[in-house]
């Protein structure tokens, strides 16, 4: 059981260590992208399915409460946590609409959604980017894998960060650092590096 442990933590090493590599021009795009809609009056969607879902209100919370310093909340909604609405809709209609109808309703043009899914395939994710793209939203898309349909579906005007992994688990660890890498350069383009 030790060597399966240690297996998990080289694992998740060597995935950090490569997206290391290759990811930080696209945070930083990305939380260049975020800081715009912000500075614009702005907001940040989230969603995503699962562990995902999780990622998408870690990282609302840390928005609309705070991530490492005193600072002004900032606007953002989770589209995971409303169960009347994500019922009534799955139940009405489809579980592939829950995030996309609550898009049609909340997004305007200049937020952003933050589109997170380990495989890129999500139905409800890729209704989302459809949905946010009908809104004139952009989309920063974090996946794995091969980036899925949600890849196929952005434009140049979205960004995808990829993180250079097969594995459900890995991919999730990485969002969650990627996750924690926009908050602080938000933090740092909006209030100044500490
Ligand atoms: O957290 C985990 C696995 O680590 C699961 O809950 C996982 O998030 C769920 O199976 C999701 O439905 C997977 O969706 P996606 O990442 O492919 O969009
Ligand atoms: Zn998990």
């Amino acid at each position: 059981m030790q060597d399966r442990l240690l297996q998990h933590f080289n694992a998740s090493i060597e995935t950090k260590a490569q997206a290391a590599e290759l990811l930080p021009p696209y945070i930083e795009h990305a939380a260049g992208m975020m800081v715009a809609s912000l500075v614009g009056g702005g907001k940040i969607l989230s969603c995503g399915n699962g562990g995902s879902a999780g990622d998408a209100q870690h990282f609302s919370s840390e928005m609309l409460n705070r991530f490492e310093r005193e600072r002004p909340s900032l606007p953002a909604i989770a589209l995971t946590t409303d169960t009347s609405t994500i019922t009534s809709i799955a139940n009405d209609y489809s579980y592939n609409e829950i995030f996309s109808k609550q898009i049609r309703a909340l997004g305007n043009e200049g937020d952003i959604l933050l589109a997170i899914s380990t495989s890129g395939g999500s139905k409800n994710v890729i209704e989302a980017i459809k949905a946010a793209h009908d809104r004139d939203m952009q989309v920063v898309a974090l996946t794995g894998r091969d980036g899925g349909n949600m890849a196929a579906l952005l434009t140049d005007n979205d960004i995808e960060i990829r993180v250079p992994s097969d594995v459900t688990a890995r991919i999730q660890e990485v969002h969650l650092l990627v996750i924690h890498c926009l908050c602080d350069l938000i933090d740092c383009s909006l209030f100044g590096e500490e």
